[in-house]
């Protein structure tokens, strides 16, 4: 992985280092997956139910009618990831074992954006009859079976006779995924550069899975075999080779009298790389057909790199593997949709025509006018459809309810379903329900940063966390971050964490800075009508660092600013709103992330120990207008211990006022209260009790009647539940300024200063 560098013609994002990989795999509970129960298992009744006696019912019922399962197990959702490790991405034979942080990030990625259930099952066996064995008994716990990075050819016998045993969709996504994605670039890239599938010339580097089902499917897609030239270790697959060849090579061989890949590209209009790192050279693509398209593919480094590429063939179009390059051509915007598709009609098998229906779908999206908040994503990208933007990114929301419903009728008419797929259109509405949009659009946030990239001032500049932010924002792209420190002091600190201060980071020292003076005159022009002589400023600005990042801010020598984890909130708050004031109302905003219920927004979570009526009708205007921004259609709910005045007390008083103010003012946002928290996150209760009540959905915003409360349910839930919890942004500063709580980690502290950078690109 390459490491720290980013210059300015570096049009990659957020890069991460190999330090940063290990330490989010290692924080907290190891690894990225935890098993979450569906169904409270809370007294001796649930238990009951759940498990012994109970549990006997949905068991005979089974044993009776198998396809009950589906109605009374997690079957039907939930997708085995299996793999022996012996093709781990582009790394080799690295064994079960090492294979697993790829399989749980397989998993993570099925449930991240397609709501699927899956388990990574890493198999220490490189005998492909105790392979399939293995697999096929465990069939009954599963709806599907994803194969991974098991290297060729066993893949393809494995495959081959899994599908053949087991009544549930078994798909190698190495093969199947890849070729689907690679499939619906290449009919774009073909279309851009004005090529005939027909007549266009294919080079493949590598002969295993992933490149066989590339040229099968391209076949069955109209390419002809014999433009088709395959490489591996040992040159080209030609007709009549004995070397390194197997029936799955040898069905590809071609009548050619080139036998190296340079031969082979002489002239060529498509390159594919499966194969390894720095495979193609710019010699090699120079000598291509004009506008050459290059899908480097190799994981996690490619081929060639696109400034490789594109040095040597400007004309070119150049996709990649990775998440931090335009063109991410990879198979994980393949295999979370097409299971999404076949579990829900439960289709037997995934079968050709559901994966042309999958390129189709995958290849019509990137062509149709990008939404607004995916078009205004594209760091240095062009998110319209053209060289840099052949494929939709995996963030784009669309993807959910466009390739699942391709899928699904493909499987519907090609006969392989066992479910109807009665309506469509409903069913594309229920699969937009299943993604968080507001969990998407902070990946928006964060590539709108990376497109406007902004200097941010880390106030407390010496300590590890807040270095470690600082890092992180420099190598995510997000701008250049300004650490306020002694210089000793941190090269101590960062010399203690065993690493080197990248370039791009600069360090100010407010004691011997030469701005002080400048910033102390800007600080007694303002506070010294408010007790402050010039010499208060003058050792506020030296001494306290959230004064002088402030000032920085303040007068335009940085975008935003971070900072509150050696403070408490209300002193780190006090030095920053000693230079920068608020706007109007200043309330904290968090956003609690919660897979079950969605994005949940609560406000204010910092300010106000007990807003009166005014405050909070304004609090609920503010906050459900960040909650459009962030693409959610707010349905604000005013929290209290009482519901429609029950029981009597003061502070529903004022709520209601509230609610009576944003009636009278007209607000365009659905708004109710006073309500139970219970009354406003379950519409059901809400149906039976208060029918009245003016909220179609559960509430997403949480205006919290005082201090007290919010601070308690935000601080709480995480620890409570798997929920993540973001903030309290601050909001209403006249100038970006963020406030970390004390003692935050380097996650929060960097989502915060992204956030204020993102404040700095919208003023
Ligand atoms: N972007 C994406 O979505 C995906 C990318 N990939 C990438 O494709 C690559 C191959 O994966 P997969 O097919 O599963 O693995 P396999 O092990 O099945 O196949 C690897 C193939 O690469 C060939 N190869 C290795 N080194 C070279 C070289 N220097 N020159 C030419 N050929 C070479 C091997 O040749 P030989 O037969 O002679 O040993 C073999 O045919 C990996 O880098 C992987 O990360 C894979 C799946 C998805
Ligand atoms: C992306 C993937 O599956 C691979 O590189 O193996
Ligand atoms: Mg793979």
């Amino acid at each position: 992985m390459d490491e720290t560098r980013k210059d300015a013609s570096d049009t990659r994002t957020a890069r991460v280092t190999g330090e940063e990989a290990l330490a989010m795999h290692a924080e907290g509970r190891p690894g990225k997956l935890e098993t979450r129960l569906t169904k409270p298992l809370v007294t001796a009744r649930d238990l009951s139910l759940a498990y012994s006696p109970g549990v006997a019912e949905p068991c005979l019922h089974i044993h009776r009618d198998q396809r009950l399962a589906y109605d009374y197990t997690s079957k039907g959702n939930f997708v085995a990831v299996v793999s022996n490790g012996t093709a781990v991405l582009g790394l080799g034979n690295l064994g079960a074992l090492a294979s697993k942080p790829v399989m749980e990030g397989k998993v993570a990625l099925f449930k991240r954006f397609a709501d699927v259930d899956g388990m990574d099952l890493c198999l220490d066996t490189e005998d492909v009859d105790e392979f399939v064995n293995c697999v096929r008994f465990l069939g009954p716990s599963f709806g599907g079976i994803n194969l991974e990075d098991i290297k060729a050819p066993e893949c393809f016998v494995i495959e081959q006779r899994l599908r053949e045993m087991m009544d549930i969709p078994v798909f190698h996504d190495d093969q199947h995924g890849t070729a689907i994605v690679a499939a619906a670039g290449l009919i774009n890239a073909a279309h851009l550069t004005g090529r005939d599938l027909a007549t266009t010339r294919l080079v493949i580097n590598g002969a295993g899975a992933a490149s066989i089902a590339c040229a099968e499917l391209l076949r069955a897609m109209g390419m002809r075999p014999e433009n088709i030239i395959m490489c591996d270790t040992k040159g080209v697959l030609y007709r009549g080779r004995t070397e390194g060849m197997n029936q799955w090579k040898s069905a590809h061989a071609v009548e050619t009298t080139a036998r190296t890949l340079t031969q082979a590209l002489e002239g060529a209009d498509v390159f594919f790389g499966l194969s390894v790192k720095g495979a193609l050279t710019q010699e090699m693509v120079q000598a291509m057909a004009d506008k050459p398209i290059i899908f480097a593919m190799a994981n996690p480094d490619p081929e060639i790199t696109p400034e490789d590429a594109k040095a040597a063939r400007p004309d070119c179009i150049i996709a990649t593997g990775r998440s931090d390059y335009p063109n991410q051509v990879n198979n994980v915007l393949g295999f979370p949709f097409i299971f999404r598709g076949a579990l829900d009609v439960r289709a037997s098998t995934i079968n050709d025509a559901m994966k042309i229906a999958a390129a189709q779908a995958l290849a019509e999206l990137a062509r149709e006018a990008v939404p607004e908040e995916v078009a205004r994503s594209g760091a240095g990208m062009r998110l319209a459809f053209g060289p840099e933007y052949i494929i939709p990114n995996a963030f784009d929301p669309r993807l959910i309810s466009r390739v699942p419903v391709a899928v699904a009728e493909a499987a519907v008419k090609s006969g392989v379903a066992r479910k109807p797929l009665v309506d469509p259109a409903r069913y594309a509405r229920e699969l937009t329900n299943r993604l968080d949009e507001a969990a998407n659009a902070l990946e928006h946030i964060h590539e709108r940063v990376r497109a406007e990239p902004k200097r941010t001032v880390f106030a407390e500049g010496e300590e590890e966390n807040v270095i470690r932010a600082a890092i992180a924002y420099r190598n995510g792209g997000y701008g250049t971050p300004v650490l306020v420190g002694r210089e000793d002091r941190i090269n101590a600190t960062v010399a203690g964490m065993g690493i080197r201060l990248p370039d791009g980071i600069e360090i100010h020292n407010a004691r011997l800075s030469q701005d002080n003076r400048r910033y102390a005159e800007y600080l007694y022009e303002k506070r010294q009508r408010d007790g402050y002589l010039f010499r208060d400023c003058q050792r506020l600005v030296n001494q306290d660092r959230n004064v002088f990042a402030a000032c920085m801010v303040a007068l335009g020598d940085a975008d935003a600013m971070v900072t509150g984890e050696t403070r408490s909130y209300s002193a780190a708050l006090e030095g920053v709103t000693s230079v920068i004031e608020p706007e109007g109302v200043l309330f904290g905003l968090t956003m609690m992330v919660a897979r079950r219920s969605g994005t949940v927004l609560v406000a204010d979570t910092a300010i106000h120990e007990r807003p009166d009526a005014p405050t909070l009708a304004t609090i609920a205007r503010r906050a459900a207008a960040a909650a459009k921004r962030l693409g959610m259609e707010p349905r604000v709910a005013f929290l209290s211990f009482s519901t429609f005045g029950d029981p009597k007390g003061i502070i529903p008083g004022s709520i209601r006022e509230a609610v009576k103010l944003l009636d009278t003012q007209g607000a365009d946002f659905e708004h109710d209260g006073e309500m139970g928290a219970d009354v406003a996150l379950d519409p059901n209760l809400r149906a039976t009790l208060y029918p009245f009540s003016r909220l179609t959905g559960p509430a997403n915003v949480l205006v919290m009647p005082g201090l007290h409360a919010a601070h308690i349910l935000t601080k709480a839930v995480p620890h409570l539940t798997s929920a993540t919890s973001i903030g309290p942004v601050l909001m209403g500063m006249s100038k970006p300024a963020q406030i970390v709580s004390t003692g935050a980690g380097v996650n929060q502290i960097l989502d915060l200063a992204t956030l204020a950078a993102y404040q700095a690109v919208r003023s």
